[in-house]
Protein backbone atom coordinates (compact mmCIF):
# COMPACT_ATOMS: atom_id res chain seq x y z
CA UNK A 1 0.00 0.00 0.00
CA UNK A 2 0.76 3.44 -0.65
CA UNK A 3 2.77 5.38 1.94
CA UNK A 4 0.13 8.78 2.76
CA UNK A 5 1.81 12.14 1.41
CA UNK A 6 2.31 13.88 4.10
CA UNK A 7 2.40 17.83 4.07
CA UNK A 8 2.71 20.37 6.71
CA UNK A 9 1.78 24.19 7.45
CA UNK A 10 1.60 26.84 10.34
CA UNK A 11 -2.17 26.70 10.15
CA UNK A 12 -5.06 24.14 8.75
CA UNK A 13 -8.18 26.45 8.22
CA UNK A 14 -10.75 23.60 8.38
CA UNK A 15 -13.84 24.98 6.30
CA UNK A 16 -13.71 28.02 3.95
CA UNK A 17 -16.98 29.53 4.79
CA UNK A 18 -17.41 33.49 5.44
CA UNK A 19 -15.38 33.69 8.54
CA UNK A 20 -12.55 30.06 7.98
CA UNK A 21 -11.53 32.23 4.23
CA UNK A 22 -11.14 35.45 6.37
CA UNK A 23 -9.29 33.76 9.11
CA UNK A 24 -7.30 31.61 6.42
CA UNK A 25 -6.61 34.88 4.20
CA UNK A 26 -5.74 37.16 6.98
CA UNK A 27 -3.48 34.78 8.96
CA UNK A 28 -1.50 34.46 5.38
CA UNK A 29 -1.36 38.13 5.35
CA UNK A 30 0.09 38.17 8.29
CA UNK A 31 3.26 35.62 7.12
CA UNK A 32 1.97 32.55 8.51
CA UNK A 33 1.97 29.16 5.83
CA UNK A 34 -1.92 28.10 5.79
CA UNK A 35 -3.63 25.39 4.44
CA UNK A 36 -7.33 26.19 3.93
CA UNK A 37 -9.29 23.28 3.04
CA UNK A 38 -13.26 22.78 1.81
CA UNK A 39 -14.79 19.96 -0.05
CA UNK A 40 -17.65 22.20 -1.78
CA UNK A 41 -17.00 25.79 -2.34
CA UNK A 42 -15.07 28.42 -1.17
CA UNK A 43 -17.15 31.17 0.38
CA UNK A 44 -19.22 28.42 2.40
CA UNK A 45 -23.14 28.65 2.95
CA UNK A 46 -23.85 32.45 2.80
CA UNK A 47 -22.53 33.86 -0.96
CA UNK A 48 -23.79 30.38 -3.24
CA UNK A 49 -26.59 29.09 -0.92
CA UNK A 50 -27.70 31.75 1.87
CA UNK A 51 -28.04 34.97 2.55
CA UNK A 52 -26.68 36.42 -0.99
CA UNK A 53 -29.15 34.20 -3.38
CA UNK A 54 -31.72 34.83 -1.03
CA UNK A 55 -31.53 38.17 -0.52
CA UNK A 56 -31.27 38.43 -4.15
CA UNK A 57 -35.05 36.77 -4.41
CA UNK A 58 -36.55 38.54 -1.54
CA UNK A 59 -35.16 42.19 -2.74
CA UNK A 60 -36.93 41.28 -6.35
CA UNK A 61 -40.01 39.85 -4.70
CA UNK A 62 -39.88 43.15 -2.33
CA UNK A 63 -39.98 45.32 -5.66
CA UNK A 64 -43.25 43.30 -6.65
CA UNK A 65 -45.12 43.96 -3.51
CA UNK A 66 -44.34 47.74 -3.92
CA UNK A 67 -45.65 47.64 -7.77
CA UNK A 68 -48.43 46.39 -6.34
CA UNK A 69 -48.86 49.03 -3.14
CA UNK A 70 -49.16 51.57 -6.31
CA UNK A 71 -53.24 51.90 -6.55
CA UNK A 72 -54.75 54.15 -4.50
CA UNK A 73 -51.15 55.98 -3.66
CA UNK A 74 -49.87 56.83 -6.97
CA UNK A 75 -51.82 55.86 -9.72
CA UNK A 76 -51.88 52.37 -11.50
CA UNK A 77 -49.88 49.60 -11.95
CA UNK A 78 -49.76 46.21 -13.89
CA UNK A 79 -47.52 43.41 -12.24
CA UNK A 80 -46.43 40.62 -14.16
CA UNK A 81 -44.01 38.73 -12.02
CA UNK A 82 -40.73 36.69 -14.14
CA UNK A 83 -39.19 34.62 -12.26
CA UNK A 84 -36.38 34.51 -15.10
CA UNK A 85 -34.04 37.70 -14.51
CA UNK A 86 -34.41 36.29 -10.59
CA UNK A 87 -32.85 32.71 -11.36
CA UNK A 88 -30.28 34.97 -14.01
CA UNK A 89 -29.17 37.29 -11.43
CA UNK A 90 -28.46 34.68 -9.00
CA UNK A 91 -26.73 32.33 -11.11
CA UNK A 92 -24.49 35.20 -11.63
CA UNK A 93 -24.05 36.41 -7.84
CA UNK A 94 -23.13 32.41 -7.93
CA UNK A 95 -20.78 32.81 -10.96
CA UNK A 96 -23.31 29.29 -11.49
CA UNK A 97 -22.16 27.71 -8.14
CA UNK A 98 -17.87 27.96 -9.53
CA UNK A 99 -15.88 29.21 -6.76
CA UNK A 100 -12.74 30.59 -9.01
CA UNK A 101 -12.81 33.81 -7.68
CA UNK A 102 -12.92 33.18 -4.42
CA UNK A 103 -10.24 30.87 -4.73
CA UNK A 104 -8.46 33.18 -6.19
CA UNK A 105 -9.42 35.65 -3.53
CA UNK A 106 -7.75 33.23 -1.17
CA UNK A 107 -4.83 32.16 -2.91
CA UNK A 108 -4.60 35.62 -3.79
CA UNK A 109 -3.61 36.56 -0.06
CA UNK A 110 -1.41 34.19 0.20
CA UNK A 111 -2.78 31.09 2.04
CA UNK A 112 -2.46 27.03 -0.09
CA UNK A 113 -6.13 25.60 -0.66
CA UNK A 114 -7.09 22.03 -1.12
CA UNK A 115 -10.34 20.69 -1.99
CA UNK A 116 -11.25 17.76 -0.20
CA UNK A 117 -12.79 16.31 3.46
CA UNK A 118 -10.72 17.13 6.10
CA UNK A 119 -11.16 15.15 9.43
CA UNK A 120 -8.94 15.22 12.52
CA UNK A 121 -6.81 12.17 12.55
CA UNK A 122 -4.94 13.54 15.81
CA UNK A 123 -4.37 16.27 17.90
CA UNK A 124 -2.23 18.41 15.27
CA UNK A 125 -3.31 16.08 12.17
CA UNK A 126 -6.07 16.89 9.43
CA UNK A 127 -6.24 13.70 7.22
CA UNK A 128 -8.13 15.26 3.68
CA UNK A 129 -9.39 12.99 1.04
CA UNK A 130 -10.23 14.52 -2.24
CA UNK A 131 -13.53 13.76 -5.04
CA UNK A 132 -11.17 10.80 -6.18
CA UNK A 133 -11.09 9.29 -2.53
CA UNK A 134 -7.15 10.15 -2.52
CA UNK A 135 -5.93 10.92 0.73
CA UNK A 136 -3.27 13.87 2.05
CA UNK A 137 -2.35 14.15 5.68
CA UNK A 138 -1.63 17.63 6.60
CA UNK A 139 0.33 18.33 9.59
CA UNK A 140 0.07 21.66 11.88
CA UNK A 141 2.88 23.82 13.30
CA UNK A 142 1.01 26.26 15.07
CA UNK A 143 -3.34 25.92 15.29
CA UNK A 144 -5.93 24.01 13.21
CA UNK A 145 -9.13 26.26 12.83
CA UNK A 146 -12.61 24.62 12.59
CA UNK A 147 -15.13 26.24 10.63
CA UNK A 148 -17.39 23.11 8.97
CA UNK A 149 -20.43 25.24 9.17
CA UNK A 150 -23.79 23.69 9.51
CA UNK A 151 -26.22 21.64 7.02
CA UNK A 152 -29.90 21.61 6.67
CA UNK A 153 -31.43 19.47 9.33
CA UNK A 154 -33.67 16.63 8.20
CA UNK A 155 -36.47 15.71 10.41
CA UNK A 156 -37.79 11.98 10.94
CA UNK A 157 -41.09 12.21 9.53
CA UNK A 158 -41.93 9.38 8.10
CA UNK A 159 -41.84 9.12 4.35
CA UNK A 160 -39.72 12.29 4.22
CA UNK A 161 -36.65 11.21 3.34
CA UNK A 162 -37.54 9.12 0.06
CA UNK A 163 -39.13 12.07 -1.41
CA UNK A 164 -37.51 14.71 -3.74
CA UNK A 165 -37.80 17.60 -1.28
CA UNK A 166 -36.09 20.76 -1.27
CA UNK A 167 -33.40 22.50 1.17
CA UNK A 168 -32.40 26.12 0.65
CA UNK A 169 -29.90 24.69 -1.80
CA UNK A 170 -32.43 23.71 -3.94
CA UNK A 171 -34.64 26.70 -3.25
CA UNK A 172 -31.71 29.44 -4.32
CA UNK A 173 -31.12 27.55 -7.62
CA UNK A 174 -35.06 27.53 -8.28
CA UNK A 175 -35.24 27.96 -12.15
CA UNK A 176 -39.28 28.53 -11.97
CA UNK A 177 -41.18 29.53 -9.32
CA UNK A 178 -42.65 26.65 -7.95
CA UNK A 179 -47.07 26.39 -8.79
CA UNK A 180 -47.26 25.61 -5.30
CA UNK A 181 -44.97 24.98 -1.93
CA UNK A 182 -45.03 23.59 1.31
CA UNK A 183 -42.39 25.30 3.88
CA UNK A 184 -42.18 22.83 6.84
CA UNK A 185 -40.72 25.20 9.42
CA UNK A 186 -41.58 29.01 10.05
CA UNK A 187 -37.90 30.02 11.19
CA UNK A 188 -36.26 32.68 8.58
CA UNK A 189 -35.22 30.58 5.67
CA UNK A 190 -39.09 29.41 6.14
CA UNK A 191 -40.17 32.99 6.17
CA UNK A 192 -37.37 34.57 3.75
CA UNK A 193 -38.13 32.21 1.08
CA UNK A 194 -41.66 31.49 1.44
CA UNK A 195 -42.66 34.95 1.14
CA UNK A 196 -40.46 35.57 -1.43
CA UNK A 197 -42.05 32.62 -3.62
CA UNK A 198 -45.53 34.10 -2.57
CA UNK A 199 -45.03 37.25 -4.08
CA UNK A 200 -44.06 35.51 -7.13
CA UNK A 201 -47.39 33.67 -7.90
CA UNK A 202 -46.55 30.45 -5.93
CA UNK A 203 -49.49 29.59 -3.37
CA UNK A 204 -47.66 28.97 -0.04
CA UNK A 205 -48.44 27.21 2.82
CA UNK A 206 -46.19 27.77 6.20
CA UNK A 207 -46.19 24.58 8.73
CA UNK A 208 -44.65 25.40 12.01
CA UNK A 209 -44.84 23.13 14.70
CA UNK A 210 -43.79 25.83 17.70
CA UNK A 211 -46.42 28.05 18.80
CA UNK A 212 -45.13 30.78 16.71
CA UNK A 213 -42.98 32.04 13.69
CA UNK A 214 -39.64 33.16 14.41
CA UNK A 215 -40.22 31.38 17.87
CA UNK A 216 -36.95 32.75 19.14
CA UNK A 217 -37.85 36.59 18.99
CA UNK A 218 -40.58 38.76 20.22
CA UNK A 219 -44.17 37.27 20.23
CA UNK A 220 -45.52 40.56 18.73
CA UNK A 221 -42.96 40.08 15.94
CA UNK A 222 -44.91 36.64 15.47
CA UNK A 223 -48.20 38.48 15.29
CA UNK A 224 -47.33 41.10 12.67
CA UNK A 225 -45.61 38.40 10.33
CA UNK A 226 -48.39 36.25 11.02
CA UNK A 227 -50.68 39.06 9.81
CA UNK A 228 -48.25 40.16 7.12
CA UNK A 229 -47.93 36.76 5.37
CA UNK A 230 -51.75 36.19 5.51
CA UNK A 231 -52.37 39.25 3.58
CA UNK A 232 -49.73 38.47 0.88
CA UNK A 233 -51.85 34.95 0.58
CA UNK A 234 -49.90 32.73 2.49
CA UNK A 235 -51.44 30.20 4.78
CA UNK A 236 -49.55 29.81 8.12
CA UNK A 237 -50.16 27.11 9.85
CA UNK A 238 -48.28 27.31 13.32
CA UNK A 239 -48.16 24.29 16.55
CA UNK A 240 -48.78 21.97 13.69
CA UNK A 241 -46.89 18.82 13.60
CA UNK A 242 -46.17 16.78 10.07
CA UNK A 243 -46.89 13.15 10.79
CA UNK A 244 -46.21 11.37 7.53
CA UNK A 245 -44.87 12.74 3.66
CA UNK A 246 -45.94 11.48 0.20
CA UNK A 247 -44.88 12.03 -2.76
CA UNK A 248 -46.76 11.10 -6.29
CA UNK A 249 -47.85 12.27 -9.75
CA UNK A 250 -49.36 15.00 -7.67
CA UNK A 251 -46.41 15.97 -5.90
CA UNK A 252 -46.25 16.43 -2.05
CA UNK A 253 -48.66 15.66 0.62
CA UNK A 254 -47.92 16.42 3.88
CA UNK A 255 -50.27 14.75 6.70
CA UNK A 256 -50.24 16.49 10.22
CA UNK A 257 -51.80 15.62 13.52
CA UNK A 258 -55.55 16.60 13.93
CA UNK A 259 -56.25 15.98 10.42
CA UNK A 260 -54.70 18.48 8.47
CA UNK A 261 -53.40 17.87 4.80
CA UNK A 262 -51.75 20.19 2.59
CA UNK A 263 -50.37 19.01 -0.92
CA UNK A 264 -48.18 21.03 -3.19
CA UNK A 265 -45.68 20.45 -5.93
CA UNK A 266 -42.73 21.08 -4.09
CA UNK A 267 -41.69 21.04 -0.55
CA UNK A 268 -39.01 23.19 0.93
CA UNK A 269 -37.49 21.49 4.32
CA UNK A 270 -36.44 25.02 6.54
CA UNK A 271 -36.16 22.44 10.31
CA UNK A 272 -33.18 24.04 11.19
CA UNK A 273 -29.44 23.44 10.83
CA UNK A 274 -27.21 19.98 12.22
CA UNK A 275 -23.50 20.45 12.59
CA UNK A 276 -21.97 17.30 11.51
CA UNK A 277 -18.81 16.82 14.21
CA UNK A 278 -18.26 12.61 13.22
CA UNK A 279 -17.35 13.36 9.92
CA UNK A 280 -14.67 16.27 11.27
CA UNK A 281 -13.41 13.64 13.62
CA UNK A 282 -13.55 15.36 16.90
CA UNK A 283 -13.75 11.85 18.46
CA UNK A 284 -9.91 11.49 17.62
CA UNK A 285 -9.08 14.57 19.84
CA UNK A 286 -11.50 13.27 22.69
CA UNK A 287 -14.65 15.36 22.17
CA UNK A 288 -18.32 13.94 21.26
CA UNK A 289 -18.35 13.68 18.11
CA UNK A 290 -22.54 13.26 18.47
CA UNK A 291 -22.83 16.59 20.46
CA UNK A 292 -24.84 19.74 18.94
CA UNK A 293 -22.36 22.24 18.66
CA UNK A 294 -18.14 22.20 19.19
CA UNK A 295 -18.01 23.87 22.47
CA UNK A 296 -15.30 26.86 22.68
CA UNK A 297 -14.00 29.09 25.46
CA UNK A 298 -14.24 32.99 25.57
CA UNK A 299 -11.61 33.20 22.73
CA UNK A 300 -12.96 30.31 20.64
CA UNK A 301 -10.42 27.64 21.75
CA UNK A 302 -11.32 23.98 22.05
CA UNK A 303 -7.82 22.73 23.05
CA UNK A 304 -5.05 25.42 23.65
CA UNK A 305 -2.33 25.39 22.68
CA UNK A 306 -0.31 22.69 25.19
CA UNK A 307 3.87 21.88 25.79
CA UNK A 308 4.31 22.60 21.97
CA UNK A 309 1.16 20.65 20.22
CA UNK A 310 -0.97 23.34 17.72
CA UNK A 311 -4.08 24.93 19.55
CA UNK A 312 -7.73 24.31 18.24
CA UNK A 313 -9.75 27.12 17.32
CA UNK A 314 -13.07 27.11 16.15
CA UNK A 315 -15.66 29.98 14.67
CA UNK A 316 -18.79 30.23 13.38
CA UNK A 317 -21.75 28.27 12.71
CA UNK A 318 -20.20 25.13 14.22
CA UNK A 319 -20.10 27.10 18.28
CA UNK A 320 -23.68 27.59 18.25
CA UNK A 321 -23.61 31.16 19.16
CA UNK A 322 -25.59 32.30 16.29
CA UNK A 323 -25.98 31.42 12.96
CA UNK A 324 -25.01 33.98 11.26
CA UNK A 325 -22.39 35.46 8.76
CA UNK A 326 -21.34 38.46 10.55
CA UNK A 327 -21.04 36.08 13.98
CA UNK A 328 -18.84 34.00 11.55
CA UNK A 329 -16.85 37.04 10.80
CA UNK A 330 -16.60 38.49 14.56
CA UNK A 331 -14.85 35.20 15.76
CA UNK A 332 -12.95 35.23 13.00
CA UNK A 333 -11.23 38.33 14.60
CA UNK A 334 -10.91 36.78 17.78
CA UNK A 335 -9.43 33.56 16.76
CA UNK A 336 -6.60 35.39 14.33
CA UNK A 337 -5.91 37.57 17.00
CA UNK A 338 -5.70 34.46 19.43
CA UNK A 339 -3.41 32.65 16.97
CA UNK A 340 -1.04 35.46 16.07
CA UNK A 341 -1.07 35.71 20.63
CA UNK A 342 -2.65 39.37 20.09
CA UNK A 343 -4.60 39.12 23.14
CA UNK A 344 -7.57 41.58 22.83
CA UNK A 345 -10.92 41.67 24.57
CA UNK A 346 -12.72 37.95 23.94
CA UNK A 347 -15.89 37.06 22.69
CA UNK A 348 -18.74 38.87 23.98
CA UNK A 349 -22.34 37.80 23.07
CA UNK A 350 -24.51 40.44 25.10
CA UNK A 351 -25.20 42.28 21.81
CA UNK A 352 -25.69 39.51 18.94
CA UNK A 353 -27.83 41.23 16.11
CA UNK A 354 -30.30 39.48 13.82
CA UNK A 355 -32.43 40.40 10.93
CA UNK A 356 -34.90 38.27 8.91
CA UNK A 357 -35.21 40.00 5.56
CA UNK A 358 -39.53 39.28 5.26
CA UNK A 359 -41.25 42.25 4.64
CA UNK A 360 -41.85 43.75 7.14
CA UNK A 361 -37.81 43.07 8.43
CA UNK A 362 -37.82 41.71 11.97
CA UNK A 363 -34.35 43.27 13.33
CA UNK A 364 -33.42 42.12 16.95
CA UNK A 365 -31.07 42.53 18.88
CA UNK A 366 -29.85 41.15 22.43
CA UNK A 367 -32.50 39.05 24.77
CA UNK A 368 -36.12 39.54 23.84
CA UNK A 369 -38.32 39.95 27.70
CA UNK A 370 -38.51 36.34 27.83
CA UNK A 371 -35.20 35.51 27.50
CA UNK A 372 -34.43 38.74 30.16
CA UNK A 373 -36.77 37.51 32.63
CA UNK A 374 -35.80 33.86 32.14
CA UNK A 375 -32.14 34.85 33.48
CA UNK A 376 -33.54 37.42 36.26
CA UNK A 377 -33.11 40.39 35.30
CA UNK A 378 -35.55 42.78 36.52
CA UNK A 379 -37.82 44.06 33.35
CA UNK A 380 -39.19 46.90 32.14
CA UNK A 381 -39.96 47.07 28.37
CA UNK A 382 -41.40 50.18 26.06
CA UNK A 383 -43.12 49.27 22.69
CA UNK A 384 -44.50 51.63 19.85
CA UNK A 385 -46.20 51.01 16.87
CA UNK A 386 -44.69 52.47 13.46
CA UNK A 387 -47.74 53.02 11.74
CA UNK A 388 -48.45 55.29 14.79
CA UNK A 389 -45.83 57.52 13.90
CA UNK A 390 -45.37 60.54 11.73
CA UNK A 391 -43.12 58.66 9.51
CA UNK A 392 -45.92 55.43 9.07
CA UNK A 393 -48.46 57.73 8.63
CA UNK A 394 -46.81 59.56 5.80
CA UNK A 395 -45.49 56.36 4.37
CA UNK A 396 -48.96 54.71 4.26
CA UNK A 397 -49.69 51.11 2.80
CA UNK A 398 -46.84 48.79 4.59
CA UNK A 399 -45.98 50.43 7.18
CA UNK A 400 -46.76 47.36 10.27
CA UNK A 401 -44.13 47.51 12.31
CA UNK A 402 -42.77 48.31 16.06
CA UNK A 403 -40.24 48.96 18.04
CA UNK A 404 -39.92 47.11 21.36
CA UNK A 405 -37.28 47.63 23.84
CA UNK A 406 -36.11 45.62 26.96
CA UNK A 407 -34.06 47.57 29.79
CA UNK A 408 -32.54 46.07 33.02
CA UNK A 409 -34.20 48.13 35.37
CA UNK A 410 -31.18 47.78 38.00
CA UNK A 411 -28.23 48.81 35.49
CA UNK A 412 -30.60 51.42 33.64
CA UNK A 413 -29.35 50.13 30.19
CA UNK A 414 -30.99 48.25 27.50
CA UNK A 415 -30.56 44.63 27.13
CA UNK A 416 -32.86 43.52 24.02
CA UNK A 417 -34.74 45.63 21.34
CA UNK A 418 -36.73 44.72 18.54
CA UNK A 419 -36.86 46.90 15.28
CA UNK A 420 -39.86 45.22 12.71
CA UNK A 421 -41.34 46.55 9.87
CA UNK A 422 -39.80 48.92 6.66
CA UNK A 423 -35.94 48.83 6.98
CA UNK A 424 -36.59 47.22 10.29
CA UNK A 425 -32.88 46.09 9.87
CA UNK A 426 -31.14 49.60 9.09
CA UNK A 427 -33.57 51.24 12.20
CA UNK A 428 -31.71 47.60 14.59
CA UNK A 429 -28.08 49.40 14.06
CA UNK A 430 -29.24 52.40 16.76
CA UNK A 431 -30.26 49.87 19.05
CA UNK A 432 -27.15 47.92 18.33
CA UNK A 433 -24.95 50.41 19.50
CA UNK A 434 -27.31 51.11 22.90
CA UNK A 435 -27.17 47.18 23.67
CA UNK A 436 -23.49 47.03 22.74
CA UNK A 437 -22.07 49.96 24.56
CA UNK A 438 -24.16 49.72 27.43
CA UNK A 439 -25.41 53.02 26.60
CA UNK A 440 -27.20 54.45 29.90
CA UNK A 441 -31.14 55.19 29.73
CA UNK A 442 -30.98 58.74 30.38
CA UNK A 443 -28.24 59.09 28.09
CA UNK A 444 -30.58 57.79 25.23
CA UNK A 445 -33.40 59.89 25.98
CA UNK A 446 -31.36 62.67 25.89
CA UNK A 447 -30.87 62.19 22.10
CA UNK A 448 -32.41 63.70 19.44
CA UNK A 449 -34.27 61.55 16.77
CA UNK A 450 -34.60 63.04 13.62
CA UNK A 451 -38.32 63.71 12.34
CA UNK A 452 -39.81 61.78 10.46
CA UNK A 453 -37.76 58.98 10.09
CA UNK A 454 -39.26 55.48 11.30
CA UNK A 455 -36.23 55.34 13.83
CA UNK A 456 -37.83 58.31 15.95
CA UNK A 457 -39.79 55.43 16.50
CA UNK A 458 -37.08 54.38 18.76
CA UNK A 459 -37.65 57.45 21.19
CA UNK A 460 -41.24 56.82 21.18
CA UNK A 461 -40.46 53.71 22.59
CA UNK A 462 -38.00 54.70 25.61
CA UNK A 463 -40.74 57.23 26.79
CA UNK A 464 -43.49 54.54 26.77
CA UNK A 465 -40.29 52.58 28.95
CA UNK A 466 -40.89 55.06 31.62
CA UNK A 467 -44.42 55.62 31.51
C1 LIG B 1 -30.97 30.38 3.09
C2 LIG B 1 -30.04 31.01 4.09
C3 LIG B 1 -30.05 32.39 4.24
C4 LIG B 1 -29.18 32.99 5.14
N1 LIG B 1 -29.22 34.34 5.28
C5 LIG B 1 -28.38 34.94 6.14
C6 LIG B 1 -28.37 36.35 6.27
O1 LIG B 1 -29.12 37.07 5.60
N2 LIG B 1 -27.52 36.91 7.15
C7 LIG B 1 -26.67 36.15 7.92
O2 LIG B 1 -25.91 36.71 8.71
N3 LIG B 1 -26.66 34.80 7.81
C8 LIG B 1 -27.49 34.19 6.94
N4 LIG B 1 -27.45 32.82 6.82
C9 LIG B 1 -26.53 32.05 7.67
C10 LIG B 1 -25.11 32.05 7.09
O3 LIG B 1 -25.12 31.57 5.77
C11 LIG B 1 -24.22 31.18 7.96
O4 LIG B 1 -24.33 31.59 9.31
C12 LIG B 1 -22.77 31.28 7.53
O5 LIG B 1 -22.58 30.89 6.21
C13 LIG B 1 -21.93 30.39 8.45
O6 LIG B 1 -20.61 30.52 8.14
P1 LIG B 1 -19.54 29.45 8.63
O7 LIG B 1 -18.23 30.16 8.51
O8 LIG B 1 -19.89 28.86 9.92
O9 LIG B 1 -19.56 28.28 7.58
P2 LIG B 1 -20.38 27.87 6.30
O10 LIG B 1 -20.79 29.02 5.48
O11 LIG B 1 -21.42 26.90 6.70
O12 LIG B 1 -19.24 27.12 5.47
C14 LIG B 1 -18.62 25.97 5.95
C15 LIG B 1 -17.77 25.39 4.84
O13 LIG B 1 -17.11 24.23 5.35
C16 LIG B 1 -17.15 23.21 4.36
N5 LIG B 1 -17.01 21.92 5.07
C17 LIG B 1 -17.87 21.34 5.90
N6 LIG B 1 -17.34 20.21 6.41
C18 LIG B 1 -16.12 20.10 5.88
C19 LIG B 1 -15.06 19.17 6.03
N7 LIG B 1 -15.15 18.13 6.87
N8 LIG B 1 -13.93 19.35 5.31
C20 LIG B 1 -13.81 20.41 4.47
N9 LIG B 1 -14.75 21.33 4.31
C21 LIG B 1 -15.89 21.18 5.02
C22 LIG B 1 -18.48 23.40 3.67
O14 LIG B 1 -18.50 22.83 2.40
C23 LIG B 1 -18.57 24.92 3.63
O15 LIG B 1 -17.98 25.44 2.44
C24 LIG B 1 -28.29 32.19 5.91
C25 LIG B 1 -28.27 30.80 5.75
C26 LIG B 1 -29.13 30.20 4.85
C27 LIG B 1 -29.07 28.71 4.69
N1 LIG C 1 -31.61 36.67 7.70
C1 LIG C 1 -30.79 35.86 8.35
O1 LIG C 1 -29.89 36.26 9.09
C2 LIG C 1 -30.94 34.40 8.15
C3 LIG C 1 -31.74 33.90 7.13
C4 LIG C 1 -31.86 32.53 7.01
C5 LIG C 1 -31.18 31.70 7.86
N2 LIG C 1 -30.41 32.22 8.84
C6 LIG C 1 -29.71 31.35 9.81
O2 LIG C 1 -29.90 29.99 9.46
C7 LIG C 1 -30.48 29.30 10.55
C8 LIG C 1 -31.35 28.21 10.05
O3 LIG C 1 -32.58 28.72 9.51
P1 LIG C 1 -33.90 27.88 9.62
O4 LIG C 1 -35.02 28.76 9.26
O5 LIG C 1 -33.72 26.57 8.95
O6 LIG C 1 -33.91 27.49 11.17
P2 LIG C 1 -34.62 28.11 12.44
O7 LIG C 1 -34.11 27.35 13.59
O8 LIG C 1 -34.50 29.58 12.45
O9 LIG C 1 -36.16 27.76 12.20
C9 LIG C 1 -36.56 26.43 11.99
C10 LIG C 1 -38.00 26.32 12.39
O10 LIG C 1 -38.46 25.03 12.03
C11 LIG C 1 -39.29 24.57 13.06
N3 LIG C 1 -39.31 23.11 13.01
C12 LIG C 1 -38.33 22.24 13.36
N4 LIG C 1 -38.72 20.96 13.14
C13 LIG C 1 -39.97 21.03 12.62
C14 LIG C 1 -40.91 20.07 12.17
N5 LIG C 1 -40.62 18.77 12.20
N6 LIG C 1 -42.10 20.49 11.71
C15 LIG C 1 -42.40 21.82 11.66
N7 LIG C 1 -41.55 22.78 12.07
C16 LIG C 1 -40.35 22.40 12.54
C17 LIG C 1 -38.70 25.11 14.34
O11 LIG C 1 -39.66 25.17 15.36
C18 LIG C 1 -38.23 26.48 13.89
O12 LIG C 1 -39.19 27.47 14.10
C19 LIG C 1 -31.24 30.40 11.30
O13 LIG C 1 -31.45 30.05 12.64
C20 LIG C 1 -30.32 31.57 11.17
O14 LIG C 1 -29.35 31.52 12.18
C21 LIG C 1 -30.28 33.55 9.00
Amino acid sequence: MAAVPVDHADVIVVGLGPGGEDAAGRLAEAGLDVVGVDDRLVGGECPYYGCIPSKIMVRSAGLLAEGRRIPGHAGTAMVHPDWRPVARTVRSATADWDDKAAVDRLTGRGARFVRGTGRLTGRDVVSVTDADGEETEIRARQAIVLATGTRPAVPPIPGLARTPYWTNRDAVAAEVAPRSLVVLGGGAIGLELGQAFARFGTAVTVVEGAPRLLAREEPEAHELLLRSLTEDGLGVHTGTQAESVEYGDHGFTLRCARGDRFTAERLLVATGRRVDLARLGVGAIGLDQDAPVLPVDERLRVMPPDNGRPGIWALGDITGKGAFTHMSMYQAGIVVRGILGEGGPPAAYHAVPRVTFTDPEVGAVGLTEEQARERGVPVATGYTDLADSSRGYVHQVGNAGFVKVVADTRSGVLVGATAAGPYGGEILGALSVAVHARVPLAVLREQIWAYPTFHRAIGEALADLAA
